[in-house]
């Protein structure tokens, strides 16, 4: 059973198909890298796969549940990381962790056990009980990762997971990742960003004008495989160009240099 199955999702607002047949699939041991431009539909998907929006139409299951129907059960066994999320102002970081360690049913000595394993590995145990109203942008991402693997959950839906993260602790999340999903969990990650697809994923699928429009496999590449980031520009813009009317068609195919000129001559004074 695949950890995370999505089929024919669709999802608008108002006039604005957000989501548009959506579909993929995510296997334990896989991080699986949904790799989109700017309103691709990314985080409405993710939105749909944390029950917080209920989808128009199609399947949409997480560890065999359907979030649309089970909400908060869904979310109590997969780990969340928004792109947005900060943790609470007035709390600590140790106070907010102890806190969703309760919403989770988890004994109080293995949450303390896991705040000392994140802080050792993230390096804010210096500030453990400072408000997060005084903590740094990183400090706060640094916080909420350790909330969304607290509980090590089977899968974790990520959005952008290395924002604001200073390049050490970048490498250290990207082989923390690697790690939790070859421990036989799944990792989705939602990204902008190429290079980080690259350096974690098993396998990515590109997500255009709301749905997925190309999957492929990171590991073990043939050698003549075309490099990612061309591959995504060349999908995004044929994305682009099949909403686009024929004449402005033309330019995102051809490129602006290649538009017959207009007669100059003929319109020039
Ligand atoms: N609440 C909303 N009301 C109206 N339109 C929305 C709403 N949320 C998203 N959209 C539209 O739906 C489309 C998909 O948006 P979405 O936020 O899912 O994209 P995204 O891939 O996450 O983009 P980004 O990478 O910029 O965060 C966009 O055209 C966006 O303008």
């Amino acid at each position: 059973m695949a950890a995370i199955r999505v089929e024919g999702l669709c999802k608008s607002y108002g006039s604005v198909r957000a989501v548009d047949e959506m579909g993929f699939r995510v296997d334990r041991g896989e991080v699986f890298g949904f790799l989109g431009p700017n309103g691709a539909g990314k985080t409405t998907t993710i939105r749909a796969l944390t029950g917080q929006i209920e989808p128009d139409a199609g399947t949409v299951r997480v560890l065999g549940r359907d979030p649309t129907t089970e909400p908060i059960e869904t979310r109590r066994h997969v780990g969340i990381l928004p792109e947005q999320g900060s943790p609470p102002s007035f709390l600590t970081p140790r106070e907010y962790l102890e806190f969703v360690g309760s919403v989770r049913d988890l004994e109080p000595s293995y949450v303390a056990e896991r705040i000392d394993r994140w802080t050792d590995r993230l390096g804010f145990g210096g500030k453990l009980d400072t408000l997060h109203t005084d903590l740094s942008r990183g400090q706060q991402q640094k916080v909420m990762i350790a909330q969304a693997f607290l509980h090590e959950p089977d899968a974790v839906l990520i959005d952008e997971p290395l924002a604001n993260l200073d390049p050490l602790v970048q490498e250290q999340v990207k082989r923390f990742l690697v790690a939790y999903a070859a421990d036989d969990n799944a990792v989705f990650v939602s990204t902008h960003n190429i290079e980080v697809a690259e350096s974690i994923c098993t396998r990515v699928g590109i997500v255009a004008d709301g749905r997925t429009v190309t999957e492929r496999s990171l590991e073990d590449p043939p050698a003549d495989a075309d490099p990612l980031l061309e591959v995504f520009l060349e999908e995004v813009t044929d994305a682009e160009a099949r909403d686009l009317p024929a004449s402005a068609r033309r330019i995102v195919e051809d490129g602006i240099d290649d538009i017959d000129e207009p007669n100059r001559e003929a319109t020039e004074p």
